[in-house]
């Protein structure tokens, strides 16, 4: 199989938008109307404002994916293995389409469980990329570690092979993702596990102590030339709305104080744009039904429409 020429997808300006309307990777209903929220807020024409060409094919259907009631027991403490083994599996084969006909992802979640699939479809389309995680979370626990068995606390454990391997589910999963090719920005909540895995294996993590201490910019620029020197490497950004301030996009499932403000969280869109290396964009977890208050979700769908704007270059000159 031949890796796909990632200039390709950017030359020619072609985005492709997957909506994945899931919620099975953690316990809270609603972050599955994210995706139908930000396509109705307009994603498709200010993408297409930005003079890419836009493929949408409909949001994903996931229903018939999901087992019958009493056939999904817990694996370990995971909930929903098997449904959420089964989407993002899916989900992995329509990325890696995408990413093989010359196309942009912008995965639009649901739930962060959902980048088992985005990450390992990319992966499968370049193997030589690195991924930019931006988060209050490190998502990286394992099926034995996970205190909540919300798989959306997990997905890269499995695609970095650090999960225990689980019997039934998951096994399709690659270990595609060297630790070294990770880079973190955003962290302010992680479990011990979590905090043993990024150490010993000396990951790339910019918590929001450093994001204060060096500044974004300095920051975006140490983690690419940690994961990425040379910029030789395509570039998947998974961002996690819950990075964000809980001011600036408070409609999430977890979310926590001390996050991103505004234009930090712009800033690493724009500057992962213009290394001109970015290859795919993951927008997750958007809980339209989270806010308090309508203005709240609105603030909350207006964050991700101006990450995913940034990310497709909006701000550059
Ligand atoms: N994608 C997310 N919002 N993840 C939150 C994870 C929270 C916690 N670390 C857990 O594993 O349950
Ligand atoms: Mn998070
Ligand atoms: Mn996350």
């Amino acid at each position: 199989m031949f890796p796909c020429n990632p200039q390709s997808a950017l030359k020619e300006k072609r985005v492709a938008i997957v909506g994945c309307p899931f919620s099975g990777g953690q316990a809270r209903g609603g972050v599955d109307f994210g995706p139908e929220h930000m396509i109705n807020a307009g994603l498709i024409d200010q993408v297409k404002e930005l003079g890419w060409d836009v493929t949408f094919e409909g949001h994903q259907q996931f229903e018939q994916l999901k087992p019958a009631a009493n056939e999904d027991p817990d694996v370990g403490r995971l909930k929903n293995p098997r449904y959420v083994s089964a989407v993002t599996k899916a989900v992995s084969g329509v990325v890696e389409k995408h990413c093989k006909r010359g196309e942009f992802p912008l995965t639009v979640g649901g739930d962060h469980s959902l980048a088992i699939g985005t990450v390992s479809g990319v992966m499968a389309a370049y193997p030589d990329a690195c991924l930019v995680w931006v988060d209050a979370h490190a998502d990286i626990n394992t099926p034995h570690s996970t205190p909540s068995g919300n798989i959306h606390g997990c997905p890269l454990s499995f695609v970095t092979g650090a999960a225990e391997p689980c019997p039934d589910v998951f096994s399709w999963v690659p270990k595609c993702l060297p630790f070294e090719r990770i880079a973190y920005i955003g962290l302010r909540d992680l479990d011990p596990v979590e905090k043993q895995i990024l150490r010993e294996n000396n990951v790339c993590a910019y918590t929001m102590h450093h994001v204060d201490k060096y500044g974004i910019g300095r920051v975006v620029e140490m983690a690419l030339e940690r994961i990425n020197p040379g910029l030789q490497r395509p570039i998947h950004l998974s961002f996690d709305v819950d990075a964000m301030d809980p001011a600036v996009a408070p409609a999430t499932g977890t979310p926590v104080r001390g996050g991103l403000t505004w234009r930090e969280g712009m800033y690493i869109c724009e500057a992962l744009h213009e290394t001109g290396k970015l290859v795919a964009m993951d927008l997750m977890e958007v809980n339209p039904v989270l806010g308090a208050s309508e203005q709240e979700v609105q603030a909350t769908v207006h964050a991700g429409l101006s990450l995913a704007r940034c990310a497709l270059g909006e701000t550059l000159l």
